[in-house]
């Protein structure tokens, strides 16, 4: 009898690690190493990177390079390189630097909202449709973001029904898929079941990803959760770099290697070549002076060390 059911036989991963990953890092990163990522994250396998922001770079300084990193990755077939784009001055830049597809990113908490795009949600809808519209008549995908869908940082507990109402309108508005983001990583699995089970009355299961950060080291659990509900889209950052800029003392995304190893284990496919993510996540950390925050990638290093790999 299978005890773990009802999982996908592949799961698509988002890798967030060049955008989230490194949107938080205070010290400039040289443009030429977010390139070098990207194509490092290229050559292990992963076949959609978000790549960058086109934010204010007076709200975000980090992502302030976002049309010199369009420019300089090569471009891999078959893989998407999304961006973000809060409004139409970051859609036009993302067009203008050739992105083929872009996100827009709202919230469930109205406190969160104010914090990371400085209007309601209801103005950030409002501005979101007309960046969705030119986007689709510019040939390009457009994907959503929810924050905030297991608690805020600034109003505690997020009720589901809220995220299902930020989720359905984005859906509405042509987002051909939908991000839960467990903004601070306080989520449990039971908790995140709910939220998926209230979202998926509005939106397919097969419509959304989750997006889940470790701070509480429960993002594992959660996905696990979730994946037996039909989501098959995990967002994730290599060494589990990251954290939002307006949700303070939140941690970094769960860590690619960690969630590639799960799901090798579990016999879920996804075309993703492990040693090579977590030499990836090993290489970051070092041009950032970080320590890695995947287990799999601390595992695998050690191991490297021992046997002189
Ligand atoms: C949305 C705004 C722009 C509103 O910010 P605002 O200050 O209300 O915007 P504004 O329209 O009044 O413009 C202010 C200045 O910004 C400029 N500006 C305006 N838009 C752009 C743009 N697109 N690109 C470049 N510049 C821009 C604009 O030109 C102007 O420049 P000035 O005249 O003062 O020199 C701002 O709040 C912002 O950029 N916020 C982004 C915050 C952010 O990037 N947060 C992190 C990403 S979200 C996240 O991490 C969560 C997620 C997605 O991962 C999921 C999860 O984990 O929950």
């Amino acid at each position: 009898m299978a005890l773990i059911s009802d999982l996908p036989s592949h799961v698509k991963i988002v890798e967030v690690g060049p955008r989230d990953g490194l949107q938080n890092e205070k010290a400039m990163v040289p443009t030429a190493t977010k390139v070098e990522l990207i194509h490092r994250l290229n050559d292990a396998g992963l076949s959609v990177i978000e790549a960058t922001a086109f934010v204010s770079p007076k709200w975000v300084p980090q992502m302030a390079d976002a049309p010199d990193v369009m420019a300089q990755i090569t471009r891999k077939l078959g893989v998407t390189y999304p961006v973000l784009a809060p409004n139409m001055k970051g859609l036009e830049a993302a067009i203008a630097a050739g992105a083929t597809e872009v996100a827009v990113f709202g919230a469930a908490s109205e406190s969160f909202s104010q914090k990371n795009i400085n209007c309601s949600i209801a103005e950030s809808l409002d501005r979101f449709r007309p960046v969705a519209d030119a986007a689709r008549d510019a040939g390009l995908a457009v994907r959503g973001y929810v924050s905030c869908v297991l608690g805020c940082p600034y109003e505690g507990d997020i009720a589901s029904e809220k995220v299902a109402e930020v989720a359905k309108a984005l859906y509405d508005m042509g987002c051909y898929e939908i991000s839960l983001g467990d903004t601070i990583g306080t989520g449990t699995p039971a908790k995140a079941q709910a939220m998926i089970a209230a979202v998926a009355k509005h939106v397919p299961t097969e419509k959304l990803a989750a997006h889940f950060h470790d701070t509480y080291g429960q993002a594992l659990a959660n996905l696990l959760a979730v994946l037996q509900m039909g989501v098959a889209v995990i967002d994730s950052s290599v060494a589990g770099l990251g954290g939002c800029p307006y949700a303070k003392g939140a941690s970094g995304n769960v860590a690619t290697e960690d969630v590639v190893y799960m799901l090798n284990g579990l016999g879920i496919k996804t075309g993703i070549d492990l040693e090579k993510l977590a030499e990836t996540g090993s290489w970051i950390c070092d041009q950032i002076g970080k320590s890695s925050a995947s287990k799999v990638n601390l595992a695998l290093a050690a191991k490297r060390s021992t046997t002189g790999d």
